[in-house]
């Protein structure tokens, strides 16, 4: 259940509208407070949830080498700016003791955290501590490479820049070779 107040919401873009010099009862903005409502419900619809619920779900797979899901496409909204930044995310994990969960839950950890005001160095911390604290698995490790239209469309304004940032959890904290072989994977075309 969302707890996004749609009144508050509605008002506070009526305001904007007014306050940026636009006319908020024109044709064309009258239903603009109703729908950037409705679209922030969804864009930050990660506030209401759990990001570790998705990962209760485990097989008892004996699995104790490299699950990697790379380039998980998400969409975030930059906390400094209310601005979209989007990228990708790859998340791998060393399972411990049968606790291997499905790949796709791995991917609505990434979403439930991404669908929140959020800061790209937090997406990636809390994706990989979520992992770690509910399959408590060998290792972990999050890379997650972005775009920030709050470089892009304003400000410095630089397209194209890409910022990359990274968690390590657990064995791979102390195995470079393994992180190596993790990003030559992500890497590989
Ligand atoms: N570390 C980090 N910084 C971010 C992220 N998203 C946006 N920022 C930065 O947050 C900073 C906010 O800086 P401020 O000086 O408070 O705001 P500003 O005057 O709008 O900054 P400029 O973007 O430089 O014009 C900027 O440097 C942004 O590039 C993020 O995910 N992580
Ligand atoms: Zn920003």
């Amino acid at each position: 259940m969302s707890d996004v107040n749609h009144d508050k919401i509605e008002k506070a873009v009526y305001s904007i509208l007014e306050a940026v010099g636009e006319n908020p009862d024109r044709d064309g903005l009258l239903d603009t407070p109703k729908r950037v409502a409705r679209m922030y419900e969804e864009v930050f619809q990660g506030l209401s949830q759990d990001p570790a619920e998705h990962l209760q779900t485990v097989f008892g797979e004996e699995h104790e080498e490299l699950v990697l899901v790379r380039d998980i496409p998400f969409y975030s909204m930059c906390e400094h700016h209310l601005v979209p930044f989007y990228g990708k995310a790859h998340v791998g994990y060393i399972p411990k003791e049968g606790q291997v969960t499905g790949l796709s839950k791995l991917a609505r950890t990434v979403e439930t955290v991404a669908k929140r005001p959020q800061l790209q160095e937090r997406i990636t911390s809390t994706v990989a501590d979520s992992i770690l604290e509910t399959l408590t698995p060998h290792g972990v490790i999050v890379v997650v490479e972005a775009e920030h239209m709050c470089m892009t469309m304003r400000g410095i304004q630089k397209p194209g820049t890409e910022t990359v940032t990274s968690a390590v959890r657990g064995s791979f904290e102390n195995d470079e070779a393994s992180r190596a072989e993790v990003l030559t994977l992500i890497n590989r075309s």
